[in-house]
C-alpha cells in the first residue's frame, strides 16, 4: 500500500480555515440533505443537526411528506423541502441554491427512489456528497457511476464498499480497487472503518481519530452531515472530507470518558462538534 498521509493535529491545520469575524449566515454556507424513508427520518434528522453543528449558515432537507413535522419539531433551525410522495423520495426538485449537497441517509432503494436519484445525478453540478442508500442504488446499477461529477465525495462502510467494488481477498486488493475506482471516476472515497482512509486518487489518507464508541447507528449518517457542511463553507472536497473524518472521530475521542463505549450514541457526536472545533483553536 502506499504510504499513507496520517490525518493528526499538524495535518488538519493545513486545511482548517478560522471562522472570518464578519461572515454572515448568508455566506456561511446552505448545504441540502436529501433522504429519509418510513421509519428512516432519523437519519437525515443527525444528518442535518450535524451539518449545522459544523458551521453552515444554512440548512435545508428534502424528504418524503411523512417526515415534515417530524424534522420541524426535532431540530427547528433546519428548513424542510418535501416529495410529492407520503413515505418515499419519489422526484428531487426543489428551487433553492445551495453550495453543497449531501444524499443517502436513510433513502430506501424504491423503485422511484432509484428513478429519482438517476434523474438527479444527471442535473446536479453543485458539490456532493453521497452515502448510504444512494450508494447501494448505484452498486445496483454501476452505469450510474459515469454520472457522478469529478471530486464527488462517497462514504462507503465496508459493506458498502465491497457492494461497489466487489469481494476483497486482501487488504492490499481492496485498497487496489478503490485507488482504482477513485481515478476512473475521479471521486474521493471516505472508506469508513477502524480506521477510516480517505482515498484521492493515489493519495490515500489515514484518520487518527476516533474509537469503538462509533459503533453505533447513525453516526455515519452524522458524518455525511458534518463533511456536507465542510463543503458548502467552500472546503475543497478532500479538505472537507479529512477535517470532516477527524473532527467526527475527535468527538469519541472527547466524549468517551463521560459516555464509556456503551452509552456513546451518534447524537453524542453532534454534542461533541463544538469541543472538536475548540480543540483546534487552542492550538494555534
Ligand atoms: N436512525 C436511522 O434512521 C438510521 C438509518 N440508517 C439508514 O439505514 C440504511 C441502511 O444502512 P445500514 O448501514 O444499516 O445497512 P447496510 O448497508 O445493509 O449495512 C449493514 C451491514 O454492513 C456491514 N457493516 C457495516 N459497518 C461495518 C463495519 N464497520 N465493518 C464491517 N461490516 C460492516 C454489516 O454486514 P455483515 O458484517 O453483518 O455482513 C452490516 O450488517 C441507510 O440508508 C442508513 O442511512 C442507519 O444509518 C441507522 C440509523
Ligand atoms: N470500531 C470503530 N472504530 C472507529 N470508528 C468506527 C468503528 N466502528 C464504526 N466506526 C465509524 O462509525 C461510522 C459508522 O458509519 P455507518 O456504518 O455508515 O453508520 P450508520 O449508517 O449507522 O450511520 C463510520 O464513520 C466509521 O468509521
Ligand atoms: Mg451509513
Amino acid at each position: 500500500m502506499t504510504n499513507p498521509i496520517y490525518i493528526d493535529q499538524k495535518e488538519i491545520l493545513k486545511h482548517y480555515k478560522e471562522p472570518d469575524k464578519h461572515t454572515h449566515k448568508g455566506i456561511q454556507g446552505h448545504a441540502l440533505i436529501i433522504g429519509g424513508s418510513y421509519g428512516k427520518i432519523g437519519a437525515v434528522s443527525l444528518s442535518s443537526k450535524a451539518c449545522l453543528k459544523t458551521g453552515c449558515g444554512l440548512v435545508s432537507v428534502f424528504i418524503p411528506k411523512c417526515g415534515y413535522t417530524i424534522l420541524q419539531t426535532a431540530i427547528p433551525e433546519v428548513m424542510v423541502l418535501t416529495d410529492i410522495q407520503e413515505e418515499i423520495i419519489s422526484n428531487i426538485t426543489f428551487e433553492i441554491t445551495p453550495q453543497a449537497i449531501g444524499i443517502g441517509p436513510g433513502l430506501g432503494q424504491a423503485v422511484e427512489t432509484q428513478n429519482a436519484l438517476y434523474e438527479f445525478l444527471k442535473r446536479n453540478t453543485i458539490p456532493l456528497v453521497i452515502d448510504a442508500d444512494a450508494l447501494n442504488i448505484i452498486s445496483n446499477n454501476k452505469k450510474l457511476l459515469a454520472l457522478v461529477k469529478p471530486k464527488t465525495v462517497i462514504t462507503p462502510h465496508p459493506k458498502e464498499l465491497e457492494r461497489l467494488i466487489g469481494k476483497w481477498d486482501s487488504e492490499e486488493e481492496k485498497m487496489s480497487r478503490t485507488i482504482s475506482l477513485s481515478k476512473q471516476y475521479d471521486v474521493i472515497i471516505v472508506m469508513k472503518g477502524a480506521p477510516t482512509r480517505i482515498i484521492d486518487g493515489e493519495t490515500v489518507y489515514e484518520n487518527t481519530t476516533g474509537n469503538a464508541a462509533l459503533a453505533t447507528a447513525g453516526t455515519g449518517d452524522v458524518l455525511t452531515g458534518m463533511i456536507s457542511s465542510l463543503l458548502a463553507q467552500s472546503y475543497e472536497p478532500v479538505s472537507a472530507a479529512i477535517l470532516g473524518v477527524y473532527l467526527h472521530g475527535l468527538t469519541a475521542d472527547i466524549a468517551l470518558p463521560e459516555t464509556g463505549y456503551q452509552s456513546f450514541i451518534a447524537s453524542d457526536v453532534i454534542a461533541n462538534i463544538g469541543k472538536a472545533f475548540l480543540s483546534l483553536e487552542k492550538q494555534e
